[in-house]
């Protein structure tokens, strides 16, 4: 069992990560429970694969869980379903200082946690992440969001959970295709700061994504720390520390802006291609040697990710793409800096770039 802190004042939390977790959840979760329940949000397919473990798990302390159960996709990060949530909370008589309980992958922490930030201005929070790319990212660190039709997260808010309670096993239901998007975010942590980490990923990465477990708890612990760490460094991603964790996402987000933040492209799958795009741009600037650029496609291309914009089901002008872009949320005075790279492992915001070259990049891209 690991514990890894995340450090931010009176908003300071606890991360647990073991095998089986869920099952001795009466241990860590008790102490939310009010009057001998506690409202949990999930998605309907995380409803047919956990909750009931999480209900028996309970249940050996006598608490009871309301269920609030979403339909399941991106799609529920939406005001319409921001809405169900919140009269569904209201109707369960949640208080101020009670906790929700999260139960599901980053589209139900993401919303849950938006919610919980404005429900009576603010009641508590806790993260269950059952997806392999919410246990090593979005569970951690209090990004909330829903998506608007401008684009992705550009409603939200800055609101860290009470407690994040991590169990690999829960990953044994997670689709493949799921568990290979998730694992976009891990090989993250080694592009933006530790060589090491990604060339664990080149060896280990296969063993991961089927499932080896001894892999999938290490890779975990490792990405968690290492985003608990820069979390606590910049909470609000004001000194551009926090927004390493963005590489491949100005990219990535405009991909999922084209395919209608549908099934076509997942998030860690357009963060995927948006990494690999990264870093052929970052050669094509002259920041880094091609054979990094190459390396780390070949990786996410040998993971079976999204590497290029054919592979991500994008066939759109680069201006398209750029127009999308516009709406990032690291846009200052007309300014998009963009995360680039001297070499694996050396990522770095880069306030001078050209939208222009962006455009005639991805506009080569397409035409490759
Ligand atoms: N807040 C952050 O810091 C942050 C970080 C990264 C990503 N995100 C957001 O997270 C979202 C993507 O999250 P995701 O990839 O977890 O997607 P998701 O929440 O849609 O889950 C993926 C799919 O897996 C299913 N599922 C979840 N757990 C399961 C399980 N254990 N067994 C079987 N099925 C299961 C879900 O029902 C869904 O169909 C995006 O909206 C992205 O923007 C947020
Ligand atoms: O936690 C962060 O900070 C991240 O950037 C993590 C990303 O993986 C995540 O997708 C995040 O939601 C993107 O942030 P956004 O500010 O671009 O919406
Ligand atoms: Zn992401």
């Amino acid at each position: 069992m690991a514990i890894v802190p995340v450090s931010l004042g009176d908003r300071s939390y606890d991360i647990l990560i073991a095998e089986g977790a869920i099952d001795q959840a009466a241990d860590h979760l008790a102490r939310f429970a009010r009057n001998g329940r506690l409202v949990t949000v999930t998605d309907e397919n995380v409803a047919a694969t956990q909750l009931d473990r999480l209900e028996a798990a309970l249940s050996q302390a006598g608490i009871v869980i309301e269920p609030v159960v979403l339909p399941a996709g991106e799609g529920t990060k939406s005001w319409r379903f921001l809405e169900t949530l919140l009269d569904g909370l209201l109707a369960l008589e949640v208080e101020r200082g009670d906790h929700i309980v999260a139960l599901g992958g980053g589209v139900i922490g993401d919303l849950v946690g938006f919610a919980a930030s404005i429900l009576k201005r603010g009641c508590g929070f806790v993260q269950v992440p059952t997806t392999l790319l919410a246990q090593v990212d979005s569970s951690v660190g209090g990004k909330t969001a829903i998506n608007t039709t401008a684009g992705k997260n550009l409603v939200g808010a800055f609101y860290q959970p009470s407690f994040v309670l991590i169990d690999p096993s829960t990953l044994d239901t997670l689709p493949q295709r799921e568990v290979r998007a998730g694992y976009a975010e891990v090989v993250k942590y080694g592009l933006i700061d530790d060589p090491g980490f990604f060339t664990w990923c080149e060896m280990h990465g296969n063993a991961l994504i089927a499932g080896e477990s001894d892999a999938r708890l290490y890779a975990i612990e490792k990405s968690v720390r290492a985003k608990a760490m820069i979390v606590g460094d910049d909470e609000r991603e004001t000194s551009g520390r926090r927004a390493l964790l963005n590489l491949g996402h100005t990219f990535g987000h405009a991909l999922e802006a084209e395919t209608g933040f549908s099934d076509l492209l997942l998030h860690g799958e357009g963060v995927a291609a948006g990494m690999a795009l990264a870093f052929r741009f970052s050669a094509r600037q002259g920041l880094c040697d091609e054979a990094e650029a190459a390396r780390v496609t070949a990786h996410l291309r040998d993971a079976g990710l999204p590497n290029d914009l054919p592979s991500a089901h994008v066939a759109a002008s680069g201006a398209t793409l750029v127009g999308h872009m516009l709406h990032d949320k690291k846009m200052a005075g007309g300014n998009l800096p963009f995360l680039l790279a001297r070499g694996i492992g050396q990522t770095f915001l880069d306030k001078n770039v050209s939208l222009k070259d962006v455009e005639t990049f991805l506009d080569e891209e397409m035409r490759a």
